[in-house]
This record gives structure tokens, C-alpha cells and sequence, in this order.
């Protein structure tokens, strides 16, 4: 399987379609009510509903639900009405809860995001593998929750290799991510304000050359004369 994209934070159905079409993997829809790119249920499934369809009759990009200490009922109802199949947790949610959720929810890819400062806290996230599908690494700021615009040290991952798929997050952006893309080997990554014009609002420019750039790690390298 190739590198998925994630491209989270939205809130309009022309910009989801258009992301969708130019190869993003995964849009993210954040399901916070404080933060700038909340977007409601109603809005949710507004978005998914203009989604292109694969073959099979299911929009063609996963559609992810992010929470921040949301309640397994909230949860729930926002994944049936968004007709969402995977839930990020971005929160101080337990390992507990998660296997809660996952009894709750089980066809729905479950992903952990941990916000990392310390070494310690990349402990934390292996620690999350057994009870998620997918892990989520984003930066840490004392303030906000996500879409901070902040990265991490890259170099500090290098060896990162957690028991089961992870998503690189966190100040992510076309001319940052192919120097991200050198240092560590995530299986998916994950952009926000790196592909925006403002909060919720996506430069769509700037997601092409995302995609512009993601190709050139794909062209077999050039034969020596
Ligand atoms: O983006 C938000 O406003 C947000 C608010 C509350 C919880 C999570 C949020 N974003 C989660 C994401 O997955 C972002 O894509 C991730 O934090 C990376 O953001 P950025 O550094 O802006 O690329």
C-alpha cells in the first residue's frame, strides 16, 4: 500500500471533492466545537454526501472524524450521521476508552493521536498500539489541541516503528515534506494548516503542489550516463 494523505480540517463540500480528486487518501473533519474548523454532523455528511465514488459505491477517500474527549454517545451519532469510517481521538483519551469504543464501533479504523514533547511520550503512543488500528504523531503545544502548525523533531523518530501503522502530523507542508519524508517512515501523513488559506478554508494550490511533490519521491531515479 502506498503513503496515505490525509488532508484534515474540512468544512466545504467543493474543497473535500476537489482534495478527494487529487489524491488525498483521507479527509479529516473536526468534530471539536472549539476549534475554528469544527464542523457539525449536518456538515459532515454535506460533505461526504459530494464525494466521488469508487467502484464499489463507497466515497473514494476514508473519512475521519476527529474528537478531543468527546463521550462514546457523541462519538457515535457523529460517525452514523457523517457516515464516517475511522475516528481519530485526539484527546487525553485512555487505552480503556478506546477499547470501549472500538466494542462500540468495530468496523471503524480507530486512530490514537498523541501529542509529542518527550521521549516518554513516544512511549506512551507504543503503548496505544494494542489498542488501535492507527497512530497519530502531532506536535505539542500548551494551548491547542491540533492543527497548530507546529512540527516535530524528525530526527527523533527516525526509529520510530510502533506495532501497528502510524500517520506523521504537525507543521506538515509541501516544502517541509519531502525533508519529513527523509528522516522518518510513517505510513500515512496528515496536513492542515500547511494547505490553507485560513482556519478551515484549504489553498487549494498548495495542496496540488503537495501532490506535486509527493510524485517526485515515486519517479525511479534517473539511470547514470
Ligand atoms: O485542526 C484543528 O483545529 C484541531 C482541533 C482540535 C483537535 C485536533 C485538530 N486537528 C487535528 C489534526 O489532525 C491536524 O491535521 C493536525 O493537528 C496537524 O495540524 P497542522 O500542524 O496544522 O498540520
Amino acid at each position: 500500500m502506498g503513503l496515505r494523505v490525509k488532508i484534515c480540517g474540512i468544512t466545504k463540500p467543493e474543497q473535500g471533492r476537489t482534495i478527494a480528486q487529487l489524491g488525498a487518501t483521507a479527509l479529516g473533519f473536526i468534530c471539536a466545537p472549539a476549534s475554528p474548523r469544527h464542523a457539525s454532523p449536518d456538515q459532515i455528511a454535506a460533505i461526504v454526501t459530494a464525494l466521488p465514488l469508487a467502484a464499489s459505491g463507497v466515497p473514494c477517500v476514508d473519512r475521519i472524524g476527529v474528537f478531543v474527549n468527546a463521550s462514546l454517545e457523541v462519538i457515535c451519532q457523529t460517525v452514523a450521521i457523517g457516515q464516517l469510517n475511522g475516528v481519530q481521538l485526539h484527546g487525553d483519551e485512555s487505552a480503556e476508552f478506546c477499547d470501549r469504543l472500538r466494542q462500540r464501533l468495530p468496523a471503524i479504523e480507530l486512530i490514537k493521536a498523541l501529542r509529542i514533547s518527550t521521549a516518554e511520550a513516544l512511549l506512551q503512543a507504543n503503548a496505544y498500539a494494542a489498542w488501535v488500528d492507527t497512530l497519530l504523531l502531532d506536535a505539542y503545544d500548551p494551548k491547542l489541541p491540533g492543527g497548530t502548525g507546529k512540527t516535530l523533531d524528525w530526527s527523533s523518530l527516525s526509529q520510530f516503528r510502533p506495532a501497528c501503522p502510524w500517520f506523521l502530523a504537525g507543521g506538515l507542508t509541501p516544502d517541509n515534506i519531502l525533508d519529513a519524508l527523509c528522516q522518518t517512515q510513517p505510513h500515512g501523513i496528515d496536513l492542515s494548516s500547511g494547505v490553507e488559506y485560513a482556519p478551515g478554508d484549504k489553498n487549494l494550490l498548495e495542496v496540488t503542489r503537495l501532490f506535486s511533490q509527493l510524485e517526485t519521491l515515486q519517479q525511479p531515479s534517473a539511470k547514470p550516463l
